[in-house]
């Protein structure tokens, strides 16, 4: 009776609505599409997509959304007179990312604390990080090359442990670290998990888990301010935005609570995705390997150096457009009631930027489904329209766009070319088609044969 009820309202609504508002369903009384989104987001997304258009209306964790795809429709968007961050998303987020970081604010204190972040993903402060993702980055080369047949997620998983546990606590690559990796993995089941919070379920131990990073935080910071010490962590500490202002340390353990969930993650996908391509087009691997050779043969690596491996870099833009990574920004709010291609906009919903799939827009990325550098030559990229290439969301640095996005270009060269100078792998069979995850990765884990590459003359015996 009471479902009832709540259904012929939900269709009230919708007809009542039909008019100036996006196409678009609300879904079931109460739960909207919510459930639609958690079973698969990026299909969620496109399936919209193309039933749509650039802009539809649904209904998601119990609130009115209008989703915004392709360049116009994600510009518009990221316009700031209509559209906050500030407690726009769903509450569970808040509550596992400590109710306060950058994706969950805007305005100028947004634009403060986003100025002062930003000065620990400079080319300096990459030339501090280099060297601790070379370490990392050898640590695992050489346990795999003994290892000689793998499941390579698991193994990047360790190795994005290690490496977030490096820049944000000063650890060192290895068991403690990897510890950390599985308060992170569990910690990040919480985003898609049912939010009732009890001590035994995914949700309850991920806010368990969050309290442990919290902790782990406090601590590295004591420590760090005891010994100084140049990881990321290190540079936050100290790091003053355009006003001079530092961040106190109750802001600083947030915010670094929210790099480690997004660093982590990042870290293990995009090394993913980079083996399976180089394992899946040997003509990309080779052309690659050339340039390493030319350019980065041997020896520590630094920022200026890796500017000349231009291939690399290719890859790296393509693999982010290519795979479904995210599938949309965080959630933002309507502060202002607006218009967009004569649809209503009404103040008070949710908005978001739908990411994976205006990358895959045709005309734009000519046969999207392709894997192809050469798309990000430099007047071709160029000639692109704005926030046409979104994988870390898109708008100017000080605003909600991600700033690790040169960071894992840095990460992709750095780990590409110590894999290319020395290694080779090949896939073995499997099942390669990618999951349901929030970030899908290969079902079975991306199996590979891995070994020393036999042409490589520093392996040669003379
Ligand atoms: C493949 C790797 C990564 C991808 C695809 C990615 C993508 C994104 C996306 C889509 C957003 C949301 C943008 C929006 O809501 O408009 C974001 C935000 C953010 N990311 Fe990343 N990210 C990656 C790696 C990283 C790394 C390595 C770090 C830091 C070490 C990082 C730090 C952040 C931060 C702090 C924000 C919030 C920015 C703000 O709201 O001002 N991300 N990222």
């Amino acid at each position: 009776m009471v479902i009832g009820l709540l259904v012929r309202y939900h269709n009230t609504r919708n007809s009542q609505d039909s008019e100036d508002l996006p196409p678009g369903s609300y879904g079931l009384p109460l739960i909207g599409e919510t459930i639609a989104l958690a079973w698969d987001n990026h299909q969620f997304y496109r399936q919209r997509f193309q039933k749509y258009g650039s802009v539809f209306k649904t209904h998601l964790f119990g609130k009115p959304v209008i989703a915004f795809i392709g360049p116009e429709a994600f510009t518009f968007f990221l316009n700031q007179e209509y559209f906050t961050r500030e407690k726009a998303n769903p509450q569970p987020i808040q509550e596992l990312l400590d109710w306060e970081s950058l994706p969950l604010l805007d305005g100028s204190e947004h634009r403060r604390r986003k100025n002062i972040i930003l000065e620990a993903f400079t080319p300096q402060a990459f030339d501090k990080y280099i060297p601790l993702i070379e370490q990392t980055a050898t640590y695992y080369l050489k346990r795999w090359e003994k290892l000689d047949s793998f499941a390579w997620i698991p193994e990047y998983r360790k190795l994005s442990a290690s490496l977030t546990n490096a820049l944000f606590t000063g650890g060192s690559p290895g068991p403690e670290s990897e510890a950390v990796g599985e308060v992170i993995e569990t910690f990040l089941k919480g985003f898609t998990s049912i939010p009732i919070n009890l001590r035994w379920n995914a949700y309850g131990k991920a806010l368990q888990s969050r309290d442990k990073l919290l902790a782990l935080i406090d601590k590295a910071i004591i420590q760090h301010r005891q010994q100084p010490q140049s990881d990321m962590l290190g540079l936050l500490l100290t790091a003053r935005g355009e006003d001079g202002s530092t961040l106190t340390d109750e802001q600083l353990r947030r915010e670094v609570l929210h790099l480690f969930f997004a660093a982590y993650g990042g870290i293990y996908i995009s090394l993913t995705y980079l083996s399976l391509t180089l394992a899946q087009h040997p003509e990309i691997m080779n052309r690659a390997r050339q340039e390493v050779n030319q350019y980065a043969p041997s020896g520590s690596l630094n920022f200026a150096q890796l500017q000349n491996l231009v291939y690399l870099k290719r890859i790296a833009y393509e693999l982010r457009r290519f795979y479904p990574i995210n599938a949309a920004t965080f959630f933002g709010l309507v502060k202002k009631e607006t218009q967009f291609q004569n649809f209503r906009i009404p103040q008070g919903w949710g908005a978001v930027g739908g990411i994976h799939t205006t990358m895959h827009i045709p005309e734009i990325f000519p046969e999207p489904e392709s894997f192809q550098p050469c798309r990000f030559a430099t007047e071709k990229f160029a000639s692109l329209p704005e926030n046409s290439y979104v994988p870390h969301g898109g708008g100017p640095r000080d605003g909600h766009r991600c700033p690790g996005e040169d960071l894992i270009t840095v990460l992709i060269k750095v780990v590409g070319i110590h894999l290319l100078n020395q290694y080779n792998w090949e896939l073995v069979p499997q099942n390669l088609e990618l999951n349901r995850d929030l970030f899908p990765i290969p079902r079975d884990g991306l199996k590979v044969k891995f070994g020393i590459y036999a042409e490589n003359p520093k392996q040669k015996v003379s």
